[in-house]
C-alpha cells in the first residue's frame, strides 16, 4: 500500500482515538504492504499484535472501507527485536558523578546519558493498575510544561515510576533533540549539593539543575528530614516552573505522607498532577513477562509464565528476576523450560504454597481438561455434561484461592449459595467417584506448579 494511503488511514484512526491511544499504538506501526489481499501492519511485539487485533482492527479495516476497499482486511506481524531492546533486570545507570571543575552552562546536550534505554514507553506494558499514570506521562511527553506540572507519580518499589520517568525523558529527546533532560535520584541530587557546598560551587550547582528543560527526579521522599537540599530543591522548582519547565517526580508515597517535607514544597507537588501506580494484577504480569522474554528472545510457554506470574505478586523487578532465574536454571541443567522445572527454579525464593492462583486461570485449566470453552463453563447451561466441570471449577477456586464464596459466585454469575452447593457436591462426590477424584487431583496439582511433567 502506497505511504500516502496509508497516512489516510492513520488519519481516520487518529480522528476516532485519543491522541494518547494514537501514540501508544499507531505511531510505531510500519506498514509492510498489501500481501493477499491483506495490509500487512508491522508490529514491535506479540503484546501489541494481540492488543491491536482485539482492539483495533476493526477500526482500522473501517478507515479501509471509508477509503473505498470493499472486503477490508488487516494484519499484524511481529518486527524483528531491536538490537538496543534488551530486556533483562538491570537497574538504570547511575547519573552522572558530580564534576566541580566543569563549567555549568553552557552544557552539551546529551539527553540520553542518563536515561536507561530500555525504559521507553514502547516497553511499558499498560494495565488497569497503570494506565492513568501513563496516560498523565504520555500527556506531559507530548505537551511538556503544558500539560501537568508537576507530575507526581507515587508507587511501590519496582512498580515502574522510573520507568515512566525515564519514557518520557526518550519521547521529548526524540522529538526535541535540543531539549535539556536531567534525571536524578534524590540521593544524588542531596550528595552533589554535598559537595558544590564544599567546594564553594554552588553557583554551578544550581545553574546546571535551572537550566533544564526536563527534570526527572526520582525517590522524593529522601528529602525528608533534608532542610537544606529541600531549600535548595524549591528554589530548583520555582526557577523551572516559572519557565515552564516540566518536572517529574516520582515517590513511594503521596507529597501528603512525606513527614518533615517543608509546607511549601509539599504544595508544589500538589500544583500538578498527582497519579499512583499499583501492583499489576494477574494478566499485566503475564504480558510483561511475555514481553520480557519476546525481547530477550527466549522462546518459553505460556503456560510457564504463567506460573512465574502466579508466584510473583507485587514487585516487577522481582518478577523480571523470577523469569531470569528460571532461564537460568533451564539452561545450567540443560532442561527445557515447563511448569515444573519453573517452580523448581523458583522454589527456594517463593515457597511453593505462595503460589497463586487466580480465577480465571483455574477456569481455564478446567475448561481445558473437560475440553469446553470457559464461557459455557460460566453459562447458564443446565446438562451434566457443563454442570460437573462448573463446579469443579467452583470448587478448586474455593480450594485454590481467598476468594470469598460471594466472589466466586460473582464471577459464575450466580449467588454465594449456589458456589456453596457446588462445593458440597464436588465433596461428597472425592473418594466415591474415581474418575472425579483423579481429574480434581490432577488439576490440583497442575495449578499449584507440582505435576511432574517434562521433568526430566
Ligand atoms: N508496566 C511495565 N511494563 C514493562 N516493564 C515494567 C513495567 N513496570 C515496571 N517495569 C519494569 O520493572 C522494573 C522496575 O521498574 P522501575 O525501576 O521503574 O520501578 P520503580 O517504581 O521506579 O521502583 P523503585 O521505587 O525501586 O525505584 C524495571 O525493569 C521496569 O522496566
Amino acid at each position: 500500500m502506497s505511504q500516502e494511503i496509508w497516512a489516510d488511514v492513520l488519519g481516520y484512526v487518529r480522528k476516532n482515538i485519543s491522541e494518547v491511544e494514537y501514540h501508544t499504538w499507531f505511531a510505531p506501526l510500519k506498514n509492510l504492504g498489501v500481501q493477499d489481499g491483506s495490509l500487512v501492519l508491522g508490529v514491535r511485539n506479540s503484546f501489541a499484535q494481540e492488543w491491536l487485533r482485539k482492539q483495533y482492527q476493526g477500526l482500522l479495516e473501517d478507515a479501509l472501507r471509508s477509503l473505498g476497499a470493499q472486503h477490508p482486511q488487516v494484519s499484524f506481524q511481529v518486527l524483528p527485536a531491536a538490537q538496543d531492546a534488551l530486556l533483562l533486570p538491570s537497574d538504570p545507570p547511575p547519573g552522572p558523578p558530580p564534576t566541580p571543575g566543569r563549567p555549568a552552562a553552557p552544557v552539551p546536550v546529551d539527553n540520553r546519558k542518563t536515561l536507561n534505554p530500555k525504559y521507553t514507553f514502547e516497553n511499558f506494558v499498560v494495565g488497569p493498575n497503570n494506565n492513568l499514570a501513563h496516560a498523565a506521562a504520555l500527556a506531559v511527553a507530548e505537551s511538556p510544561g503544558k500539560a501537568y506540572n508537576p507530575l507526581f507519580v507515587y508507587g511501590d518499589v519496582g512498580l515502574g515510576k522510573t520507568h515512566l520517568m525515564h519514557a518520557v525523558g526518550h519521547y521529548i529527546a526524540e522529538r526535541f533533540p535540543d531539549k535539556r533532560i536531567e534525571y536524578v535520584s534524590t540521593e544524588t541530587f542531596t550528595n552533589e549539593l554535598i559537595n558544590a557546598i564544599r567546594e564553594d560551587k554552588t553557583t554551578q550547582f544550581r545553574n546546571r539543575y535551572r537550566s533544564v528543560d526536563l527534570l526527572l527526579v526520582d525517590d522524593i521522599q529522601f528529602l525528608a528530614g533534608k532542610e537544606r537540599t529541600q531549600e535548595e530543591f524549591f528554589h530548583t522548582f520555582n526557577a523551572l516552573y516559572e519557565n515552564h519547565k516540566q518536572i517529574i517526580l516520582s515517590s513511594d508515597r503521596p507529597p501528603k505522607d512525606i513527614q518533615t517535607l517543608e509546607g511549601r514544597l509539599r504544595s508544589r507537588f500538589e500544583w500538578g498532577l498527582i497519579t499512583d501506580i499499583q501492583s499489576p494484577e494477574y494478566e499485566t504480569r503475564v504480558a510483561i513477562l511475555k514481553m520480557n522474554a519476546e525481547h530477550n528472545r527466549i522462546d518459553i510457554p505460556q503456560e510457564v509464565l504463567e506460573l512465574i506470574a502466579r508466584q510473583v505478586t507485587t514487585n516487577i523487578r522481582e518478577l523480571e528476576g523470577a523469569l531470569m532465574r528460571v532461564v537460568a536454571f533451564s539452561s545450567l541443567n540443560n532442561v527445557p523450560f515447563s511448569r515444573a522445572v519453573a517452580a523448581k527454579a523458583l522454589s527456594n525464593v517463593f515457597a511453593p504454597q505462595e503460589v497463586k492462583v487466580e480465577m480465571m486461570d483455574v477456569l481455564r485449566q478446567v475448561a481445558s481438561h473437560f475440553n469446553m470453552p470457559p464461557d459455557v463453563i460460566r453459562g447458564s447451561g443446565r446438562v451434566r455434561e457443563v454442570v460437573i466441570p462448573r463446579q469443579v471449577a467452583q470448587y478448586l477456586i474455593r480450594d485454590l484461592t481467598d476468594h470469598s464464596l460471594p466472589e466466586i459466585g460473582q464471577f459464575f454469575g450466580r449467588d454465594h449459595s449456589t458456589v456453596m452447593h457446588a462445593i458440597n457436591k464436588v465433596t461428597e462426590q472425592l473418594g466415591k467417584d474415581t474418575e472425579l477424584t483423579a481429574a480434581v487431583e490432577m488439576l490440583r496439582r497442575k495449578m499449584k506448579g507440582l505435576d511432574d511433567d517434562a521433568e526430566a
